[in-house]
């Protein structure tokens, strides 16, 4: 139920309860992408509000370049130009495939899957084992694409073209083939873009390399400076966006938008905003030097880097070491990501010269993190093992801390202390860190100068757990946090962090394609799904990408709810110019769970006005809702029916390996141990909310830290033992846990609803959040609303707060656990 207290004159609201919802989703969402039998009775998109339609880049030679592998059961009818502009035709897709298919392995020598997506999909049944390291395939390219697949995922397609090709611009760019719509392609690029990490060493690793860059172009770097011997794209996919024939970013020289940037007055219309792709750092000249002989070895090269220094420069590399040459690129490891920043700016110029001169040819590096070069790390590790060897003495030991711990002790996967959401590493550790998925550019200090026209945000996200510490006043990495912060964006949710399955891959895929080619291939892009798939995870990340990938590019994250609440605010406060500046003049803007603009007539009619100027001006928009679009039946026509100009794609719930994987991924991050066997059955008992599954990982893992014990099998039974099998999951409402947990406290509802900030009153508030966040479908914003109407990031600091107590107070643990356990028992009752 949403309650506009504000304004309910202006917005009806409109009951929508998780009853309702999932007897909806009981069905097969998929169906509903078919193309409608009546597609060509709907209304046509009004003049005034699309006069101009935006230019469809060429159709691309798919037949040509790409004839369909064997598998494809018909090769896809190409289509004119003018099919793609109308809104309703669907573009034929494969057949789909049957429940638990699975993309075949692409042909050729190249894997283009990382060694994440492989747990993800061909998980043994047995223990899960780190992949071996095999030594680099060194194969020239494959003169083929891939061959094509349908996706599991489901899509259409309106006024978009294909999915192009998935690429990697800037500094450590890579790029892989193109992600034929439909295949989860745009996932093994992404691989293909981490094959200059660690894992080049990998069999896997052969696609990312320098020579791969040029698809894409800065001011600095135009299309015609290849160098001879670099693979066009043309060699490597047939589908293609290069910059040029997305018309509508522009990519003007960066002074000038700069510029331009500064001097534009604030308008009500968005303005004429240059996306420029992030500046490569500018090659200092090298200065004239005797030549010596070229050496093949890369320690050879690297003595020769460190004799050819300036000592102030050396110092930098005191801890740091060669991993190996892949082709033209080396990959040098140091210890944090504060020596990696300063490698790739300051001395990258002189250490590429250096290698470039000793090998006699073009040698480019790339940076990865292995926090094992740390010196004073391998003391403490060497003192724990030492330790280790002696009989554990639990009630004498503090207890571990499974959160915000630096340097874990014996951490079951290793992790590289890394700034989250800030400066993420280009090129990961994945020799140390075989758990990392897909790496994707991040923010780089050197290469993406924010520039913000952006009131400053009421709300901020708060920091994550097991953030290091920001670095000195200035310096770039604190300034890509606070450009952060602009764009309202969760840090964690990146790319990076978004494991990739059968039940995702097509979504991910359409994002990752959205955030290299804003505006231009699908716009808009609809993410639908059930709650706590990873739609929001999505959202963020196509903005964190965009932002990494375009100096100054202007990003949004917002929730319908608080779009509304922003369309009241502004009206009640006669701020509507103020209102429409901030939702209007930006570059991307992402708009959560869609579903609750439903019955709203108001903010929809607002939310249409924003959607058609941004729409007007080529800028991306990227929609998520809880249904297909089709079944938005309280949302406007004319929004469903723009909702359907650009891409669909659904999320499905995880398989077992997915999910997996996901516990895999979370361990690593938040430096929680739990062996294989545990994971799988947490995975087994957790089915169908990625949200509920991280909870129990972390209540599996508080537990045991709590007591002292390791985490195996036998706890993680006694902690999951209330866990109802799916299917029978009883319906817990807001209502039943903060009755539950208010008798518990001996306080009443009004208490918790209320403004009292006595210190039991607080955590109980707090346990009473935490437990709707963990046991209900509820939206952050609508749990607030139950709270007396609370902002969402109360409710946020109530759940970091809340896990946190777990893992530190045993009486929090118990409490919560009890209260858990009552609020089951109540649902199951009833
Ligand atoms: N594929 C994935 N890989 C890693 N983490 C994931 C994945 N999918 C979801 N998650 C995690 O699951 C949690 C819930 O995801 P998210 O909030 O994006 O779901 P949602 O679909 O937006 O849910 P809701 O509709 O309830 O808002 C987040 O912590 C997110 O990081």
């Amino acid at each position: 139920m949403v309650e506009d207290h504000s304004a309910s004159a202006e917005v009806t609201p409109v009951e929508y309860t998780t009853a309702e919802y999932r007897t909806e989703h009981s069905g097969d969402g998929r169906q509903d992408l078919r193309p409608e039998p009546d597609a060509g009775l709907r209304p046509e998109p009004e003049a005034n509000f699309r006069t101009e339609v935006p230019p469809a880049p060429e159709p691309q030679p798919r037949a040509e370049t790409a004839p369909p592998a064997e598998s494809s059961p018909a090769p896809t009818p190409r289509l004119d130009p003018a099919d793609y502009l109308s809104p309703s035709l669907p573009i034929p897709m494969p057949e789909q495939p049957a429940p638990g298919y699975r993309p075949a392995p692409p042909p050729g020598p190249y894997a283009y899957r990382s060694e994440l997506e492989r747990a993800a999909t061909d998980l043994p049944a047995g223990p899960l084992q780190p992949p071996a390291l095999q030594p680099p395939a060194l194969q020239p390219p494959a003169p083929e694409p891939p061959a094509l697949q349908p996706p599991v995922g489901t899509a259409y397609f309106g006024a978009a073209p294909t999915i192009g090709n998935v690429r990697y611009p800037g500094e450590n760019t890579a790029w892989g083939s193109a992600p034929e719509w439909g295949t989860g392609s745009g996932d093994r690029a992404v691989s293909a873009a981490n094959e200059g990490d660690g894992r080049a060493d990998n069999a896997t690793s052969n696609q990312w390399s320098p020579d791969h860059r040029p698809t894409q172009q800065t001011a600095e770097q135009p299309a015609e400076t290849q160098t001879p011997g670099q693979h066009t794209p043309e060699q490597h996919a047939p589908i293609q966006h290069t910059p040029e024939q997305h018309a509508p970013i522009q990519h003007a020289p960066q002074q000038q938008s700069q510029q331009s940037q500064q001097q534009a007055p604030q308008q009500h219309l968005p303005q004429q905003h240059v996306l420029q792709p992030a500046p490569q750092p500018v090659q200092q000249p090298a200065p004239q030097q005797e030549v010596a002989a070229p050496v093949t070895d890369l320690g050879d090269a690297w003595t020769r880097v460190l004799a050819g220094l300036p000592p102030n420069q050396r110092a930098w590399l005191t801890n740091s070491r060669p991993v190996t040459l892949h082709e033209s690129t080396a990959i040098v490891a140091v210890p944090d990501d504060f020596t990696r920043g300063q490698l790739e700016t300051r001395l990258r110029p002189d250490l590429e010269r250096i290698l470039t001169e000793s090998f006699g040819r073009d040698i480019r590096i790339a940076v990865t993190v292995d926090p094992s070069l740390d010196p004073e790390l391998r003391e403490q590790q060497a003192a724990q093992q030492a330790a280790a060897q002696q009989p554990p003495q639990y009630t004498q030991q503090p207890p571990p801390q499974q959160h915000h711990q630096q340097h874990p002790q014996q951490p079951a996967v290793r992790e590289p202390l890394r700034t989250e959401g800030a400066y993420q590493p280009t090129i990961q550790s994945a020799l140390t860190d075989p758990d990392n998925g897909p790496q994707y550019n991040q923010p780089r200090p050197d290469a993406a100068p924010q520039h913000f026209q952006q009131p400053a945000p009421q709300q901020q996200f708060g920091q994550p757990m097991g953030s290091v510490a920001p670095p000195p006043n200035g310096s770039p990495t604190q300034s890509a946090t606070e450009a952060q912060g602009e764009a309202r964006l969760n840090p964690k949710y990146t790319f990076e962090t978004f494991v990739i399955g059968s039940s995702n891959r097509f979504a991910h895929a359409a994002a990752v394609a959205v955030a290299e080619a804003p505006g231009k291939a699908y716009n808009p892009q609809l993410i639908y799904g059930d709650s706590g798939l990873g739609k929001t995870h999505l959202l963020h990340a196509i903005g964190h990408y965009v932002r990494s990938l375009y100096t100054g590019a202007r990003v949004r994250y917002v929730s319908s709810e608080e779009f509304t609440n922003d369309f009241i605010n502004a009206i009640r406060d006669d701020k509507a110019s103020q209102f429409q500046r901030r939702y209007r003049d930006v570059d991307v803007l992402l708009i959560d769970d869609i579903q609750f603009l439903e019955g709203k007539i108001q903010t929809q009619e607002e939310f249409f006005h924003t959607f058609n100027t941004l729409h007007n001006a080529n800028k991306q928009i990227v929609i998520s809702s809880d249904r297909a679009p089709k079944r938005l039946e309280a949302l406007e026509d004319r929004l469903r029916n723009r909702f359907e100009w650009g891409l669909i794609t659904d999320i499905q719930p995880p398989d077992l390996e997915t999910r997996i994987a996901i516990l895999r991924k979370k361990a690593a991050t938040e430096r929680l141990t739990a062996p294989p066997e545990v994971l799988e059955f947490i995975a087994s008992k957790v089915q169908t909310n990625i949200r509920e599954l991280e909870g129990a990982l972390i209540r599996v893992t508080a537990f045991a830290s709590l007591n002292r014990q390791p985490v195996d099998l036998s706890l993680a039974e006694i902690v999951l033992k209330d866990l109802i099998p799916e299917g029978s999951k009883p319906e817990v409402t807001a209502s039943m846990i903060m009755g539950q947990t208010a008798s518990y406290f001996g306080l009443s509802i009004d208490d918790l609803c209320g403004s009292s900030r006595s210190r039991v009153l607080v955590t109980a508030r707090q346990i009473a959040m935490y437990l709707c966040r963990e046991l209900t479908d509820l939206s952050l914003p609508k749990i607030g609303q139950q709270f007396g109407g609370r902002d969402h990031t109360t409710v946020m600091h109530a759940e970091r707060k809340i896990r946190q107590l777990m893992s530190e107070r045993r009486s929090v643990f118990n409490q919560v656990t009890e209260l858990t356990n009552r609020i089951k028992h109540q649902a199951k009752q009833q």
